[in-house]
């Protein structure tokens, strides 16, 4: 009898966490293979899937169909796309569905989208019988590249991004890479902000490499692939040494504090700011400061800015529509920033392009008159 083999992943990158460590698996075709890669690591045979109502039309019906064809038996929720739908109203339907299917701790809760269904669902497999079994199927470049992995899951509130979660890791990612095609440039670009990120924290090659070769990146093909397999080894190694944030994950926050302010301050409106937009002006503000502090060369904040400007990112506060709350107001949500110790503000500050560093204590009021100088009204 011929069997129907369907290729392995181009590229796979271990996440070591001991009895946690898991596979992110990238490359084309990965929605369909999604059943037997998922039998083969899993014993579970009941699944629910999220996702949300862009990514339905397009990949639920594959994928329930790979499901279905290793004998696995899934049920569907499709929930509202945006960044709102990372709250309490939509965490309550995901844990309900999960449990009317009666997925028990065994199955697995599948998120299937871009990083606010990967972020809700993750929360609420990390809640639902005090912890479920969990895998990613990310669609965005942005889930591909950063929010798949490493196990960071919750929901916004008024007072700040993410401010609700757990950690909770996923047992496998499943990055489709053909699935990319189908992103606007817009939420594409906003995904690029983070593989940008990787270079500036620690990786001056990679930023190199970036500057030359975005747009092969962007076209699709091995460099897209090469520059998401870097990614998510760089997020992995950060990951596999502190998982929790006790010390050097803070890096992989470079641009966020501003950035997640600049969310908040926006009410979350995606029409407005998305995430890795408010990453991409904030990585610049961050090697402003970093310059202003007299840690680093204006001329690298100026590189850094030309780069996310030429692939047509919004690198200042003046770039958002629509008015922004005063600095005062930013600094309330910069207050409640997950990193703060003791009051004291921590920033991801530079000392030049992929030297990265986390500085606590910095001081408020010159963050305030950053701000202030930066501020477009
Ligand atoms: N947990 C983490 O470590 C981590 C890391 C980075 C970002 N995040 C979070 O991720 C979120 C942003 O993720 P995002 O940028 O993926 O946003 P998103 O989930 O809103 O997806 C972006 C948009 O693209 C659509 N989409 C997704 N895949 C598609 C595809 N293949 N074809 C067509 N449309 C598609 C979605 O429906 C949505 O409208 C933010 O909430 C951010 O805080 C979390
Ligand atoms: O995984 C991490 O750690 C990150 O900081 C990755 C970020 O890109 C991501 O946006 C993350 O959700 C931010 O974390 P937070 O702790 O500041 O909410
Ligand atoms: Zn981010």
């Amino acid at each position: 009898m011929t069997s129907h083999v369907m290729p392995a992943a181009e590229r796979k990158v271990r996440v070591n966490l001991g009895d946690r460590s898991y596979d992110i698996l990238i490359g084309p075709g990965l929605i369909a293979a999604a059943g037997r890669e998922i039998a083969s690591r899993l014993k579970g045979r009941k699944m629910a899937v999220i996702t949300d109502e862009n990514v339905a039309p397009r990949y639920l019906e594959p994928l329930m169909a790979s499901l279905e064809q290793s004998g696995i038996d899934a049920v569907s929720l499709v929930l509202p796309a945006g960044e709102k739908t990372k709250s309490f109203e939509h965490l309550i339907p995901v844990c309900e569905a999960i449990l009317g299917a009666r997925i028990e701790r065994n199955d697995a809760v599948i998120a299937l989208g871009g990083g606010v269904i990967g972020d809700l669902t993750g929360f609420a497999a990390g809640i639902v019988r005090r912890g479920s079994r969990f895998i990613q199927v990310p669609t965005s470049l942005l889930a591909q590249v950063d929010s798949s992995v490493g196990g960071k899951t919750g929901i916004n509130s008024p007072h700040g991004k993410n401010l609700i979660g757990v950690f909770h890791q996923p047992d496998l990612v499943l990055a489709d890479t053909g699935v990319l095609d189908t992103l606007s440039p817009r939420e594409f670009r906003a995904g690029y902000a983070e593989v940008v990120k990787y270079g500036l924290i620690d990786k001056p090659a990679f930023f190199e490499w970036l500057e030359r070769n975005w747009q092969a990146v962007f076209a699709g093909g091995p460099a897209r692939i090469e520059a998401i397999a870097v990614s998510c080894q760089a997020k992995a190694d950060v990951v596999a040494a502190d998982e929790r944030e006790n010390g050097m994950r803070a890096l992989l926050n470079l641009g966020h504090t501003f950035g997640h302010a600049l969310e908040a301050a926006t009410e979350y409106d995606s029409k407005r700011l998305v995430h890795g937009e408010g990453v991409a002006i904030g990585m610049v503000l961050a090697h402003a400061f970093s310059a202003r502090m007299n840690l680093a060369s204006p001329d690298d904040a100026k590189r850094v800015e030309a780069h996310l400007q030429a692939v047509g990112l919004p690198t200042r506060m003046g770039d958002i529509p629509g008015s922004l709350p005063p600095a005062e107001r930013l600094m309330e949500a910069i207050a409640q920033d997950k990193k703060v110790k003791g009051g004291k503000l921590t920033f991801i500050l530079t000392r030049g392009i992929g030297q990265s560093f986390v500085a606590d204590d910095v001081p408020a009021s010159e963050v305030l008159s950053f701000l202030e100088e930066k501020h477009p009204q």
